[in-house]
């Protein structure tokens, strides 16, 4: 027993049954009293040790090892996959942590139910970058500030494609690589981006022309709510006044929010969003062998109607456009077709779809974060009777705010910001991918990965913002009461996916929200009122919930 003891700690010397000499280090040369140098002789104490530890048995290892393998086929297997086991992790050695997953789906659970939450919660176990395996997908989350941004910005050349999924290819007639939202960075997406960055750069700048065509729709959802006199769910009929805003800034058009034709067109872009979230079959290609989803089909069918009626509006622009007065975006882009340096590149269909993806995209972000700001509103009656006096003070009760007053109302603009953070609708951005292989925070990312910029983790992460589950807005003003946005505050993006629609988005929402504040008090509808987000689809909108309006005087 005594001599298992001993030999089982650091005796190295008789472990090896090779050496006559103990101790640990050179220049040690007391010799063992009793262990031969002899290598083929086996000493008493040797022969008592548990089998691993006899010098005989692992000089016939490899014996053993090739009599066993060539003689058993089931140990040749276990040898084949423990070896391709270790290969496997020599070769990943370099990726970011992350959980173990079933062989063939990975984790892609984390992908299908709350996203935002399960991809933050894994932060806390893995750190600021880590990777798991979703179906044949590998998927790298960037967590922190520093990740972010060096994904974003540092290394853009190899993180700023979008992920080959099939899905996004039903949203363009001919296919992903059309599109301006999940097209790679090619040369044709470089030109896309520039005219629609263009023309909303150019039709901004000009904000009489944006205040025009959104106060109609302003003032018509502000007497919507105010002649409800009950509870209510706000979310759909925002969705439908920014529709309206969105066709009526791309094509001077707007419809009857109750019609056939808006709704239809709702429906449309709310099929076309639905893609964008984490689809399983896009994960487990095996999935479309015994499933008969004819979605994308349809999805492909609609959009081909929408982009119909998008060139019944493009003929008419082009057959009574003046140059001198462009009306909307529409003609904008014509402006940039005739006269831009690259006018030759484009293609018509180029046109089509980038006009889809501004209509698309556009009202639907604006539309649910007007939801959640009223819904928090509702929440905070405190915050929300700051803003009515900041409002009050600065426009007074004879007319109605417009843009030249949003630098002076800081504490609105700053409950927008807290909204837009606690929220976070597009909590990943839209996913981007690894064109080459590259490295963020030291780790591999491989080429192929698809990266998920976990914003919304950033945006509830306690390194960067004190109480960060607490509403107030007040972090994102000074002490003299001006605005300061921290560099941590992502809801757009950066680099060169960030969102184009930046700054027409910004204007959007001030001027609804500073209007409805104006003109109404918002209550919630019960007393368990309570703000929640739902399933994650493209837009990360709350669940369903019920306010009251009230006029104010
Ligand atoms: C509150 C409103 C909005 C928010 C929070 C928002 C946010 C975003 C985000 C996070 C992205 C993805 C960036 C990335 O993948 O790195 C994006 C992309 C995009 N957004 Fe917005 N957006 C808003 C409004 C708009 C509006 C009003 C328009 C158009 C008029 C628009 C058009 C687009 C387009 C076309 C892209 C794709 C850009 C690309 O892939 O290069 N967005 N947006």
């Amino acid at each position: 027993m005594y001599c298992r003891l001993r030999l089982k700690s650091d005796d190295w010397s008789v472990r090896s049954g090779r050496r006559a000499v103990m101790g640990d280090g050179p220049g040690h040369t007391e010799a063992t009293p009793s262990l031969s140098d002899d290598e083929n002789h086996v000493h008493p104490f040797v022969s008592t040790l548990p089998l691993p530890y006899r010098a005989e048995w692992l000089h016939d290892l490899p014996r053993i090892l090739f009599s066993l393998l060539t003689n058993n086929y089931y140990c040749s297997l276990v040898a084949v996959a423990v070896l391709l086991f270790l290969l496997q992790r020599w070769r990943n050695r370099n990726l970011p942590p992350g959980p173990w997953g079933i062989p063939f789906y990975g984790n892609l659970n984390y992908l299908l139910h709350l996203p935002h939450l399960q991809l933050s919660h894994l932060r806390e176990v893995y750190g600021d970058v880590y990777s798991f395996k979703a179906g044949c997908r590998r998927i790298v989350v960037l967590c922190s500030f520093e990740a972010i941004m060096e994904g974003l910005v540092y290394k853009k050349d190899a993180l700023s494609c979008r992920p080959e999924l099939d899905s996004y290819n039903s949203l363009y007639q001919g296919g992903r690589q059309c599109g301006l939202c999940t097209s790679d960075v090619t040369e044709q997406y470089l030109l896309r981006k520039h005219f629609a960055n263009s023309a909303i750069d150019a039709y901004c700048s000009a904000a009489a022309r944006i205040e025009d065509k959104l106060s109609s729709e302003i003032v018509d959802i502000i007497n919507y709510f105010s002649e409800l006199q009950r509870p209510f769910d706000p979310a759909p009929v925002l969705e439908m006044a920014c529709l309206n805003v969105s066709l009526s800034l791309t094509f001077s058009q707007r419809f009857d929010p109750a019609g056939r034709v808006a709704k239809e067109m709702w429906r449309t872009f709310e099929h076309r969003s639905s893609v964008y979230s984490f689809n399983a079959v896009d994960f487990l290609p095996l999935l479309n062998v015994f499933t008969t989803d004819d979605h994308p089909e349809y999805i492909r069918a609609r959009s081909g109607d929408q982009v119909e009626l998008h060139r019944r509006f493009l003929n008419f622009h082009k057959d009574t456009y003046d140059p001198s007065r462009p009306r909307d975006f529409t003609d904008q882009l014509l402006f940039f077709l005739e006269s831009g340096e690259e006018r030759g590149l484009f293609q018509p269909e180029d046109i089509d779809n980038i006009l889809l993806d501004m209509v698309g995209n556009g009202f639907q972000a604006v539309a649910v974060t007007l939801a959640w700001l009223l819904g928090y509103m509702a929440l905070n009656q405190d915050i929300q009777s700051e803003v009515h006096e900041e409002i009050d003070e600065v426009v007074g009760r004879d007319r109605l705010p417009c843009l030249d007053d949003q630098p002076y109302l800081p504490l609105t603009a700053a409950v927008i910001y807290e909204v837009q953070r606690l929220s976070s609708i597009k909590p990943f951005l839209i996913p981007h991918a690894a064109r080459a292989t590259t490295f963020i925070q030291g780790f591999e990312v491989p080429a192929g990965s698809i990266v998920l910029f976990n914003v919304w983790s950033l945006h509830h992460d306690a390194r960067y913002w004190t109480n960060p589950g607490k509403f107030d807005p007040k972090r994102f003003l000074t002490e003299d009461n001006v605005l300061d946005i921290p560099d941590h505050f992502l809801p757009y993006g950066a680099g060169s996916r960030q969102c184009p629609g930046e700054s027409l988005a910004d204007v959007e929402l001030f001027l609804f929200f500073a209007n409805v504040m104006h003109q109404l008090r918002v209550t919630p509808a019960h007393p368990a009122f309570r703000l929640d987000s739902s399933t994650y689809d493209h837009v990360l909108r709350p669940k369903p919930f019920e306010i009251c309006v009230k006029e104010r005087d």
